[in-house]
């Protein structure tokens, strides 16, 4: 058998799960997937999650579009997911890389999120580097919250947000160090925030 390499397609995935407080968590999971326009990229749902596949601006594009969507039923909502490029054997579908750089999604509606994340550099040495470079972005960019074990807290409006996550998956990854891995967790709507 050949041996894993670090795939060379640009497909980005994410893998995600939204969890709605809400009795109503079946309309707003639905809502969120069905409203958002998803026909740049590649998706697939199932009893767990759903993963998107695609150009990374169109990926986060959507990411974002589907978290507004669940956000603004108001209900207080919970997402998990895990960003990745490079991913070995992560080649098939790449049918959604010809896509324009078009982007379907364009609310601009406000939200506050309060999210954690993680960067995982793959086979990188110098990983620690990365991370603490992409932390000082967030500080610079106004979004970092906090320091924590095992994350770091990112907040502030959802358009900022994930420009920030955007950027730090863009920057923390190389020609040498191809295979990148980015976990998520938000909270929006929450008690916790003030407000409700
Ligand atoms: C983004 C996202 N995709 C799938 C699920 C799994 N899931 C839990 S309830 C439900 C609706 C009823 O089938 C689905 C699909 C999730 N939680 N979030």
């Amino acid at each position: 058998m050949e041996p894993l390499q670090c795939g060379t397609s640009p497909i980005v995935g994410f893998r995600f799960s939204l969890h709605p407080m809400t009795g109503d968590f079946i309309g707003v999971i639905k809502g969120a997937l069905k409203e958002t326009d998803t026909s740049n990229v590649w998706m697939h749902t199932d009893d767990v999650s759903t993963v998107i596949r695609g150009k990374q601006n169109h990926v986060f594009n959507v990411a974002k579009a589907i978290t507004l969507h669940a956000a603004k039923t108001g209900e207080h909502v919970a997402l998990s997911g895990t960003f990745s490029i490079g991913c070995p054997g992560d080649s098939a579908g790449d049918v959604y890389l010809e896509k324009d750089d078009v982007l379907l999604n364009n609310d601009s509606t406000k939200q506050y999120v309060s999210s954690q994340f993680a960067l995982y550099p793959m086979n990188n040495p110098d990983y620690m580097a990365v991370i603490y470079r992409e932390v000082d972005r967030a500080k610079e960019r106004g979004v970092f919250n906090d320091s924590m074990h095992y994350a770091s807290g990112i907040h502030g409006d959802i358009h900022d947000v994930f420009s920030f996550y955007e950027e730090a998956f863009t920057n923390a990854r190389s020609e040498k160090h191809r295979h990148l891995v980015m976990t998520v967790s938000m909270s929006i709507n929450s008690p916790s925030h003030g407000g409700a």
